[in-house]
């Protein structure tokens, strides 16, 4: 079978272990990560740091999967790993609904129930987490996060490593700028520019 390294050893990596499992489709050989931790995540070694990542890749293993969940950090590990010469497969959990005309990019996750629905696209390393709702037309950019129970209606475009935080709603057709974080419970209703935070019904920019 298809062998897989996951990077990436905390909570996110146990849903990715999980649906991996369920999937039935790879091997998953351990995980690895820089930071202090226990020695396995669900029955599935932490076999070390990234710096293993090169000797895998030399003894054959040819998958790798980015289980973390900070934004930046997925996408520079996926760097990384695909500089290395890993393929980065993408995660869709089996109780996933995944329209036939959508597109799903290298190394994206979608959760369990979430929905990509007709044209949308989950650009490469973006993660759809649990339930949440990419509706028809709309685009979660290059490892963005639509949290757990977001919605974004027809039309959205979220941008590159932007979070909509759990339950967050957007208005269809409004636009979320790279870096963009929306607020738990948000209501987005017009569209948020690069690099800033929005919290509230309806959502209004703020500073930390
Ligand atoms: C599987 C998973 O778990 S996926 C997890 C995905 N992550 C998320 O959904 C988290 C999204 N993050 C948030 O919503 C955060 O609360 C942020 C980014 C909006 C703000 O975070 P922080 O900077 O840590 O803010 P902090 O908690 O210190 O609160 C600062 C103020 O903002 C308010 N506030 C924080 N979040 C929100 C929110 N979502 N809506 C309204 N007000 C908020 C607080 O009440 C506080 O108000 P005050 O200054 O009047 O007392």
């Amino acid at each position: 079978m298809t062998r897989l390294v996951l990077i990436g050893a905390g909570g996110h990596a146990k849903v990715l272990i999980e649906l991996w499992r369920a999937l039935g489709t790879l091997e998953l050989v351990g995980c690895l990560s820089d930071a202090e931790g226990p020695a396995g995540v669900l029955g599935v070694p932490v076999l070390g740091g990234t710096e293993l990542l090169e000797v895998l890749r030399n003894e054959g293993v040819a998958h790798a999967c980015v289980a973390v969940g900070d934004n930046g950090t997925r996408e520079r590990l996926g760097a990384q790993a695909t500089a290395l010469g890993f393929a980065l497969p993408a995660a869709i959990h089996p109780a996933a609904l995944v329209s036939p005309s959508a597109r799903i990019g290298a190394g994206a996750q979608v959760l369990a129930r979430a929905l990509v629905a007709a044209d949308a696209r989950v650009e490469g390393l973006a993660l759809l987490n649990h339930g949440a709702i990419l509706d028809h037309d709309a685009v979660l950019g290059a490892a963005a996060h639509a949290a757990p129970g977001s919605s974004l209606a027809g039309g959205v475009r979220v941008g590159a490593r932007a979070l909509i935080g759990v339950g967050a709603q957007v208005k269809p057709g409004v636009s979320i700028g790279a870096d963009a974080v929306v607020g738990v419970g948000a209501a987005v209703i017009a569209d948020v520019p690069p690099g800033a935070t929005v919290t509230g019904v309806p959502a209004q920019e703020r500073s930390f």
